[in-house]
């Protein structure tokens, strides 16, 4: 068993929820997952101070998330953070800097599979994005199929910035979400989004003023499919998103060996290092 239920004051008060099921995977507890008793929404949130950085465990950790829910045949799923200002960082750069080659692979293979989890869940699904959301954050939040988020925080893929190359992984579904040919300048050009004009260009469905206000978007947009069958739900959106699943499912193994290839070279790793020292610097000036 990955949970165990326990009765708890919930992080977002006045809201309805009862249940938190704590992952027990980890000593860390890198997640929380509480269920409203009334709706049957679980709520995940991704609870590694300071920024939810995507390391190997919190991956490994959406990665069973998805899939215990799936098993208990949840009805809907908000994910969000115990952040006040970062719903997530992206990948924790120093998995990349300076790896084990072998803990770099198995980083990246885990990546590729949180990805199919919550790209292809059965389950419905929503972002509530309470706060910045950059690059490996848009990417979770993108795998959602709707997002509702805070103002005045940033969402965009703005791998380009520092020299990497998104792979697919990253990129389809940013695509699957925006024009393609915004999604295009704002790939190249490493954007990040206001949540104003997040929602102006479609990257994400809707503000809200206040998480709470959020988390009640979330649920009336997951109770849109309540009178629709969930087999043929599930089902259509897999088919919708089935090529881009099946392209990753047929080809992880050199996606795999291109990015280690990629991020093992000396050039990325001198970029890599400048940036963690750039993100390390950054308050001192
Ligand atoms: C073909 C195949 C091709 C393959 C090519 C490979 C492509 C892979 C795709 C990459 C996807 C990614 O997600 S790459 C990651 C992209 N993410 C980012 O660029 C976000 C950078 N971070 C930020 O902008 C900010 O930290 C932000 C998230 C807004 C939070 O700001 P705050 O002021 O609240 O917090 P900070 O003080 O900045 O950060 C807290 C600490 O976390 C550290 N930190 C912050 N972000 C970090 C990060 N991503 N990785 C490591 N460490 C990070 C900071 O240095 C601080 O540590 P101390 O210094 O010790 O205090």
């Amino acid at each position: 068993m990955f949970f165990q239920i326990t009765k708890a004051a919930t992080p977002l008060t006045g809201c309805r929820r009862q249940l938190i099921l704590r992952s027990l995977s980890s000593s860390t507890n890198n997640i929380q997952i509480e269920v409203d008793n009334k709706t049957g929404f679980a709520t995940v949130s991704m609870n590694r101070p300071p920024v939810n950085l995507l390391n190997l465990e919190l991956i490994n950790s959406l990665t069973r998330s998805m899939k215990e829910m799936e098993q208990n045949k949840s009805r809907g799923i908000i994910l969000t953070s115990t952040s006040n200002s970062v719903f997530s960082g992206g990948l924790d750069i120093k998995e990349l800097y300076r790896p084990d080659v072998q803990r770099l692979r198995e980083f990246w293979t885990a990546f590729q599979d949180m990805w199919l989890a919550w790209y292809g869940s059965a389950v419905p699904t929503a972002a509530l994005i309470n706060g910045h959301s950059p690059a490996g954050g848009c990417v979770l939040a993108t795998c959602c199929e709707y997002r509702v988020m805070l103002p005045k925080f940033t969402i965009g893929l703005n791998e380009a910035k520092f020299g990497l190359v998104p792979p697919p992984v990253v990129r389809i579904s940013f695509k699957n979400v925006l024009p393609l040919r915004i999604a295009e300048l704002a790939l190249c050009q490493g954007k990040l989004f206001t949540s104003n004009d997040a929602l102006n260009i479609g990257l994400i469905d809707e503000l809200a003023k206040t998480k709470e206000e959020g988390y009640e978007k979330c649920v009336k947009f997951l109770q849109t499919f309540r009178k629709v069958d969930p087999v043929a739900r599930s089902l259509t959106k897999q088919q919708f998103r089935g090529k881009d699943l099946d392209d990753l499912r047929k080809g992880k193994q050199k996606d795999l060996n291109d990015f280690v290839e990629h991020v093992t070279q000396d050039d990325i790793q001198m970029r890599l290092g400048l940036y963690l020292e750039q993100l390390h610097n950054r308050k001192k000036k």
